[in-house]
């Protein structure tokens, strides 16, 4: 069958399917504007089946669905189905079914989920299920979203322990017995209405059988025997993990405390990194002392014994080093972000390289761990920075990046008044663009298992080349944050649906990806950056208003706006970046569709000449000409304060000393 055969198929399965009225014999499934209702196709082909509210009702046809060899989901959310759960099992590669508010009923087999590998999100809120919940959906690896709420399942939950998974709700059902351990993140609106249900999220503790029997007198001897041996082995367990941290906070010193341990000769640069002391105080570590000049290095044999064998380089393009050799780097702090603090380390070879201390890094074990930072390092595209190495330590995660000398668009964009920012005309602001499109559509088609395959894209975490190809970092980091830190720490989730329902997808991508066309296009510092409702402008909302009322041409950075000629493809980004940021995820382009659109964005209307070439062999070119030590201010986001801090700074640093910082320069600088 074709495509549209398969869905005319799956049609005549329905009853009540007036609102697919579109699907008609004589026209395409996915061609262009006059497509289908309720699809989303992708390269001419099917890949979302989207019927949510149509007031269908009937039968579902799985074996028409089987015809479609692209589709990925299918919802069917909020019409008028019945009977038990369709087959949707037989389609093995599905990532996300949506059957909520149906009537569906009936008891799901415990294997139904058990070939269902590819699968992220299943929603069966609403229904009329009963029976239990199926054991097998402890098998689906990547599981990020199940919810269940508002049916009859009943019996105990299973032990669903996946890492990834970042939202659950079973409220409103039949279930009984404790709650499994590996769910106690979630808080107590999920479990709720559940009379059986017990343990910490709901507050309720656990009654033991045994507590329960009848207090006969062998018994009680046994329970108070019982009751002692567990006070003993508490107590010896208590000294032992006491015994532990003293072990390993003393380790820790010793290992961090760089400067606490080495008295350095005064002519030496002295920098000051402590990494980790109570992982509770950045504050008090980060500071950077400036003395003298930088002229003398250490030798590189002084470490601390085995310490390179902490570090696990996983690319080795800038060359294998250690723990200990970043120890003696010299070093300064770059900022601290939402997901964690990053520094800079010019070691002795004179590599320099961007260490990442990452927060809230702790989803997963080692193994884990590692196989997902190979897997993140295994990426080559000339607009993705691939990681260097790591360092695992249970409360401890650093990440290894190049440095790269022209820092972020953030910075470019809203920091330095410098060469470099006059430099970002409009030729130059569309190539980063479609730089960043390209890169995003690779990771979109290399992580497309994960949910939101960057996460993170936002102004500081696009790096540019000396040439002003952008650079694209801290993505694929959804599966390794913690799963409930995850919303503060990824920018992806502040796309509404995610901060306002918690729902995740590719989509939040897209939104990340339209806030920062946004900012590019206006020179705006987004409010959307921000954790506070005060400070920056909301783009989205700006840009809205002004193209309802045809006032486009007013929002353009007036640094680009005098390039007439281009104002017609300005407004051809300008209405991209809109639908990319537009609220409703069903109404916003999807990530690939945006990557064409952007694509086809000129220099000048009807102008071929758009001199985007990407030059590979650039990097290894450019670290000789800069300096060794350079000034960076690039605060946290505590709000526009802390940029217009940052402002001030280079300003009255180009002053003082006639544009670049040198070794030379005599001053110390503290971060609060
Ligand atoms: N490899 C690198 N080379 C040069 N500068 C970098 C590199 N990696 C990060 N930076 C810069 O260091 C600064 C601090 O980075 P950090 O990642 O800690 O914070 P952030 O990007 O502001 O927020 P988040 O933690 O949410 O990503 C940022 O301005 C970033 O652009």
């Amino acid at each position: 069958l074709t495509e549209s055969e398969a869905l005319l198929k799956l049609k005549s399965s329905f009853t009540k399917a007036g609102a697919l009225n579109s699907w008609v014999n004589g026209s395409l499934p996915c061609e262009g504007e006059v497509g289908w209702d309720g699809l989303v196709c992708s390269n001419g082909a099917v890949t979302d089946i989207r019927l949510g509210g149509f007031g269908i009702s009937g039968q579902i046809d799985v074996d028409a669905l089987l015809e479609l060899s692209n589709l990925r989901s299918i919802s069917i959310m909020s019409n008028n189905f019945s009977g038990p759960i369709p087959a949707f099992n037989r389609l093995g590669s599905l990532r996300a079914i949506y059957l909520s508010r149906n009537r569906f009923s009936g008891e799901i087999p415990s294997d139904y989920f058990a070939n269902m590998g590819s699968l992220k999100k299943v929603y069966l809120s609403s229904n009329m299920f009963t029976g239990k919940i199926p054991s097998s959906l402890a098998q689906i690896p990547r599981l990020s979203e199940l919810l269940l709420d508002n049916n009859q399942f009943s019996g105990t939950i299973p032990s669903i322990d996946q890492p990834t998974l970042a939202s659950l709700d079973v409220a409103n059902n039949e279930l009984e017995g404790e709650i499994p351990s590996s769910l106690t993140k979630f808080n107590a609106s999920t479990f709720e209405g559940n009379g059986g249900l017990c343990g910490e999220p709901l507050g309720n503790e656990c009654k033991v059988a045994a507590a329960e029997r009848p207090a006969g007198s062998k018994n009680t001897n046994i329970s108070k025997n019982m009751i002692i041996a567990i006070v003993v082995a508490a107590v010896v367990l208590l000294m032992i993990i006491v015994v532990l941290i003293v072990r390993s906070r003393k380790k820790k010193r010793d290992e961090f405390d760089v400067l606490e341990h080495e008295k350095r000769n005064s002519e030496e640069r002295v920098v000051e990194v402590r990494v980790s002391q109570s992982g509770s105080s950045r504050k008090e570590a980060d500071s950077i002392h400036r003395k003298g000049s930088s002229s003398s290095r250490r030798g590189s044999n002084n470490g601390k014994g085995n310490m390179a064998v902490d570090l696990v380089v996983v690319n080795n393009e800038k060359g294998v080093f250690g723990l200990s050799d970043l120890m003696r780097a010299s070093a300064e702090v770059l900022g601290n972000g939402s997901s964690g603090s990053a520094y800079k380390a010019v070691m002795a070879n004179g590599v320099a390289v961007v260490v990442k201390r990452m927060r809230e890094m702790n989803a997963l074990g080692r193994d884990q761990f590692d196989a997902e930072v190979r897997q993140l390092a295994s990426l080559r595209h000339w607009n993705i920075l691939t990681p260097l190495a790591y360092h695992f330590r249970k409360d401890e995660k650093l990440l290894v990046y190049e440095y790269i000398p022209k820092g972020s668009l953030l910075y470019l964009l809203h920091g330095d008044r410098g060469p470099s920012h006059a430099e970002l005309n409009w030729p130059t602001r569309l190539k980063i663009v479609q730089g960043i499109a390209q890169g995003m559509g690779y990771l979109h088609t290399e992580l497309a298992y994960s949910s939101i395959p960057h996460g993170n894209l936002k102004s500081s975490n696009i790096l540019l080349s000396p040439d002003f190809e952008p650079l694209l970092i801290d993505y694929g980091f959804f599966p390794l944050i913690n799963p409930l830190d995850a919303a503060q720490a990824l920018f992806a989730f502040k796309a509404p649906e995610a901060a306002i329902f918690g729902l995740i997808s590719p989509k939040c991508d897209v939104y990340s990806l339209g806030i920062v066309i946004l900012e590019i296009l206006t020179g705006k510092y987004p409010s959307q950056y921000l954790n506070s409702n005060k400070g920056g402008t909301d783009v989205v909302e700006w840009v809205n208003s002004a193209i309802a009322d045809h006032r486009q041409s007013e929002l353009f950075d007036p640094e680009i706006a005098s390039s007439r000629n281009s104002i017609g493809e300005m407004k051809k980004l300008l209405h991209i970046g809109a639908a990319c940021t537009e609220s409703d995820p069903e109404h916003r382009l999807d990530m690939m569709e945006a990557i064409r659109r952007i694509e086809e964005v000129q220099v000048e209307g009807g102008q071929e000449d758009r001199t985007m070439n990407f030059i590979p062999s650039l990097r290894d070119s450019y670290e000789d000409s800069f300096p060794q030590i350079t000034f960076e201010a690039r605060n946290s986001y505590d709000g526009l304060g802390g940029l217009s801090r940052t402002r001030l700074d280079s300003h009255s640093f180009a002053s003082q000393s006639s544009g670049r910082p040198s070794s030379d320069d005599n001053f110390v600088f503290a971060i609060p």
